[in-house]
């Protein structure tokens, strides 16, 4: 997906429109509200014209009874204006607040329905510029064309007809040259949507750089990184400002263009009409309410041109938001829908089915690759296959870069294999993608953690689950008694990405939502940053208590975990290479035993050290 700009997929008008109107539906009372009090205001601007004509006239007259209630009528009319005005904002606003709302809601569940790899390389930056400002500058449109756009047409209209009763030949003079204004605006439309594109498309490269920056600040000072940033941010904002300036210059064209067209031809009207009143045909009323009425005639189109550039300005950003609202779905071929819909009953029959036939997990033929299925380069895994029984734990192991991370993975359904299959505990992650993934607990090296309680975050796995279950879950995991010692235990907040705990803990947390979920396939990566010896010895524990009876894919960075697990698989630039146990693999002196020397057996005394370990665990695991 091109972030930088999306000038390619360009929408049309009218497919916005179709799109966008039905957001409209629930609010369709407040949105008729707002109409309403536009054609009364309407009404109240024409009429306007009218009473400022009796109101010179009466001058004139010199009637003081006569102009005092013609004072009185106008302040009334003047009241009334500005009170249709002020509920027409609030209802007109009000709407597209609504609306813009539930616009962002569906972009929110498309963005979250997008394709890992589509996720991967967009930044998070630009989503969340999609999600804000872009969805509501493209929801901008309905109330730009309906209550400007609209509106000013309508004054238009019935102004024209209002002056054709006065005086046909001015009447079409001043409508005549209105078309002008408008379509002399028409010839920037082309670039200033290019631009509007392109300044959405900065502005989420500026919000992008600037989250990272504030994310990262502990990095940015460790290495005074601040001059750095700075210099980069400040060259993007540089860019920003070149493409601001052309809007700006463009807006000023558009604008002042039409507006220097509608004052020559109004100033040729009232010297026309002045020297009819100079001839007597015509009164100093009707001259007033003449040059106001030929201004609703006129002004419409000036800012017409203008709406229509606020127009262009949400096309601009609609190409960006439906970019995402109509690129593919994840798991688009999965049968999860139908599969949902039946899940009680058919899926626990066909669970029972596939628990006694298949293997807690089943990769055939597995191949990919990062380039795409046409590349040949940047394949990534190849010709892999791989079985698990029920119970068994397999520790992967391989050089960095050899495709461990992605394995797993593939095994989530976060990419799409370009061939081959994997099937979980029965369900196919390409046809059931939703099944597959109840059925699979992940344990990430670097777990992440949301802003909110430590209740909230373990209910994550099981949105159901009794505060019993959480806290037991918790205590399987070790974590209950640093939570039982905070202050608001299991209610205390932890800040943005759990920065309020220790990496041990943020461990102890991922591990607690695994009991929680009690998955039958647990894909486990473990941690390799750097916990104490404490933290490390919990963590391993709960892993052990949580890898026990379950069936386990592991990414092995501990001696105790590849010589405890059943088989081993070793990676090499996407193949697996060889396949055994611990003691086999060592005695065939190849790869693994290369790996196993460098990675594992850091010196004699650890090994000893993880032995003894190893056998201490066996003593505190339940049987
Ligand atoms: N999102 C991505 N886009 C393109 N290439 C990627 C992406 N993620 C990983 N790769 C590449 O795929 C290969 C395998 O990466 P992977 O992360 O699976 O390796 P790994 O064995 O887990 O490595 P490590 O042990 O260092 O974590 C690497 O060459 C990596 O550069």
């Amino acid at each position: 997906m091109n972030t930088k700009s999306s000038s390619s997929g360009r929408i049309r008008l009218g497919e916005a429109l179709q799109r966008l109107l039905p957001y409209v539906k629930p609010y369709r009372l407040g949105f008729l509200a707002a109409i309403v009090l536009l054609m009364a205001r309407l009404a109240l601007d024409i009429g306007f014209a009218t009473i400022q004509q009796v109101f010179i006239d009466t001058i004139n007259s010199t009637n003081m009874q006569s102009l005092t209630r013609i004072t009185l009528i106008c302040s009334l009319a003047c009241f009334l204006i500005i009170l249709c005005l002020m509920l027409q904002h609030y209802f007109r606003f009000t709407v597209h607040s609504r609306m813009a709302w539930d616009f962002r809601a569906k972009l929110f569940n498309a963005s979250h329905r997008l394709p890992f790899r589509q996720l991967e390389a967009m930044h998070s930056g630009d989503l969340t510029s999609r999600n804000t400002k872009d969805a509501g500058a493209a929801m901008g449109m309905i109330s730009s064309l309906v209550y400007d756009l609209g509106y000013n047409l309508l004054l238009c209209l019935v102004a024209f007809l209002y002056l054709a009763s006065m005086d046909v030949w001015l009447a079409l003079l001043a409508l005549g040259t209105g078309p002008v204004v408008f379509l002399s605006g028409r010839f920037f439309d082309r670039r200033l949507r290019k631009l509007f594109t392109e300044i959405y498309a900065q502005e989420a490269l500026l919000r992008g750089i600037l989250q990272e920056t504030l994310q990262g600040m502990k990095v940015i000072r460790s290495f005074s990184l601040e001059n750095t940033l700075l210099g980069r941010y400040a060259a993007e904002r540089e860019q920003l400002n070149r493409l601001q300036k052309q809007k700006t210059l463009l807006n000023a064209l558009l604008w002042h263009s039409s507006a220097f067209i509608n004052n020559a031809v109004m100033i040729s009207c009232a010297v026309l009409i002045a020297r009819s009143a100079l001839r007597g045909e015509t009164s100093a009323g009707e001259v007033l309410a003449f040059i106001i009425l030929m201004g609703r005639v006129q002004w419409p189109f000036v800012h017409m041109s203008q709406t229509w550039g606020g127009v262009q300005e949400s096309l601009g950003a609609a190409d960006r938001v439906f970019e995402i609202l109509d690129a593919p779905r994840e798991g688009a071929a999965s049968g999860d829908e139908q599969d949902s819909a039946t899940v009680s009953a058919a899926v626990a029959a066909a669970e029972a089915t596939a628990l006694a036939e298949a293997a807690a997990l089943s990769i055939q033929g597995l191949h990919y690759s990062f380039a795409g299925p046409q590349s040949r380069e940047g394949t990534c895994l190849s010709g892999i296959h791989l079985e698990l029984k029920y119970g068994e734990t397999v520790a992967v192991v391989g050089p960095s870069g050899s495709g461990k991370t992605t394995l797993v993975r593939l095994c989530c359904g976060l990419y799409e294999p370009e061939a081959g299959s994997i099937t979980v505990c029965g369900y196919g992650v390409h046809d059931h993608l939703e099944a597959a993934r109840r059925r699979i607990s992940y344990v990430p090296q670097n777990p992440y953690l949301f802003s909110g309680s430590i209740r909230d975050n373990l209910a994550f796995s099981d949105e159901h689950a009794s505060d019993e279950e959480i806290r037991e879950a918790a205590r399987l995991a070790g974590a209950d008694e640093f939570i039982m010692r905070m202050p608001e235990g299991y209610d205390t907040l932890i800040g943005e990405h759990g920065s309020t705990l220790s990496g041990g803990q943020r461990q102890r947390l991922a591990i607690a939502r695994a009991f929680l979920r009690n998955a039958p396939l647990l894909l486990l990566d473990e941690a390799t940053s750097a916990l104490d010896n404490e933290s490390e010895r919990l963590v391993q524990q709960s892993l052990d208590l949580l890898m026990k009876d379950r069936t386990t894919l592991v990414i092995a960075h501990r001696l105790s975990t590849v010589r405890e697990a059943s088989r081993i698989i070793v990676l090499d630039h996407g193949r697996i290479v060889e396949e055994g146990t611990h003691d086999a693999l060592i005695e065939q002196d190849g790869l693994y035993a290369e790996l196993y020397h460098l990675q594992f057996r850091t010196s004699p005394a650890e090994e000893l050290e993880s032995a003894s370990y190893a056998k201490s665990l066996t003593s505190v695991l339940p049987a």
